[in-house]
């Protein structure tokens, strides 16, 4: 495999969020994983003083469903070009009324709705549990709060995002019952990539945009694309800037203990690992086990 350029930060473009004008130096990279092809090439580029890689979920031209992503091929792609932070830019609905559209969310909490996902690098050979009690990488959280912060947007700081399956928008009885758990936005793409980021050792959080009610305010209109896409297209700017900032402002050096998420969690012993499942791996466990044997 051709060696990659290294990154600092990755960028997780969501619905209506494409493109990175921001980044100079701009270029294209593609890159295959062991887990087959991210969801698009990587647009490499510099951004306040470090390199970033940016990545559309969905697709540039946006063909591709919540289930059909390949969460595994993206987060590693992410770790195979070295990125020490993950951000993630997502629309949302909200599931409280002081949540408005155009408001930014930084969550910090999940609940797990969906049923066709695979969200785990390990199995197959390699047993490994990693600690999820807080989901979110709190430093990387509160870097992009402040960022927003200063550029004038409407905050909320912590929440719990619900990621349910999809496509189809949530029913009334359950936009209901989610908001009976106290939950706070919900969409279809971050836990998994939470999930994996961790399992990566890649420090991950989220600015989830909201761009509507869902379906349970009796004031306003049932969610619909038109609707998530008006308000996304007022918010693209606030979004970018809020990114840039941040970049700005994270210290590479900052210890982080995700950086060391794996340490103890991998319970199979390097002699009973199939050497495959060890190349398959070897960007994430590299540094635990010797995976060319
Ligand atoms: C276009 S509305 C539903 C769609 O929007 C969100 O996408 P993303 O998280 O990638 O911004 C939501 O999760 C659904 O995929
Ligand atoms: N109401 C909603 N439900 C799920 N995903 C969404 N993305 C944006 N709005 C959403």
């Amino acid at each position: 495999m051709a060696t990659l350029e290294k990154i600092d930060i990755g960028i997780v473009g969501g619905s209506g969020f494409y493109n990175m004008e921001e980044l100079t130096d701009r270029r294209e990279v593609e890159v295959e994983t062991p887990y087959g092809k991210p969801s698009d090439s990587f647009l490499v580029g510099r951004l306040g003083g470090k390199t970033v890689a940016f990545l559309a979920r969905h697709n540039r031209k946006h063909h591709i469903l919540p289930t059909e992503l390949n969460f595994r091929a993206n987060i590693y792609a992410f770790k195979q070009l070295g990125a020490r932070y993950l951000i993630s830019a997502s629309a949302v609905g909200s599931l409280k009324e002081a949540y408005a559209p155009t408001h930014f969310v930084f969550p910090d909490q999940f609940i797990d709705r969906t049923r066709h996902r695979v969200d785990t690098f390990f199995g197959e050979g390699i047993v490994a549990h990693v600690s999820l009690a807080e989901p979110i990488c709190t430093y990387l959280q509160k870097t992009l709060y402040n960022a927003a912060r200063e550029i004038g947007v409407n905050t909320h700081l912590g929440g719990t995002y619900v990621n349910m399956e999809g496509p189809q928008f949530s029913t009334r009885a359950e936009s209901f019952m989610y908001r009976s758990w106290d939950a706070d936005v919900i969409g279809m793409t971050n836990l998994q990539e939470a999930k994996l980021a961790r399992e990566a050792e890649i420090p991950y959080a989220t600015i989830a945009m909201v761009t509507d009610y869902d379906c349970w305010h009796e004031e306003e209109e049932h969610v619909t694309v038109d609707m998530v896409v008006k308000i996304l297209r007022q918010n693209a700017e606030a979004a970018a800037a809020t990114i840039a900032k941040a970049v700005t402002l994270i210290d590479l050096d900052h210890v982080n203990p995700i950086h060391e998420a794996l340490k103890f969690s991998i319970l199979t012993q390097a002699e009973n690992v199939p050497a495959e499942r060890k190349q398959a791996l070897a960007a994430i466990i590299g540094k635990y086990m010797d995976t060319d044997s």
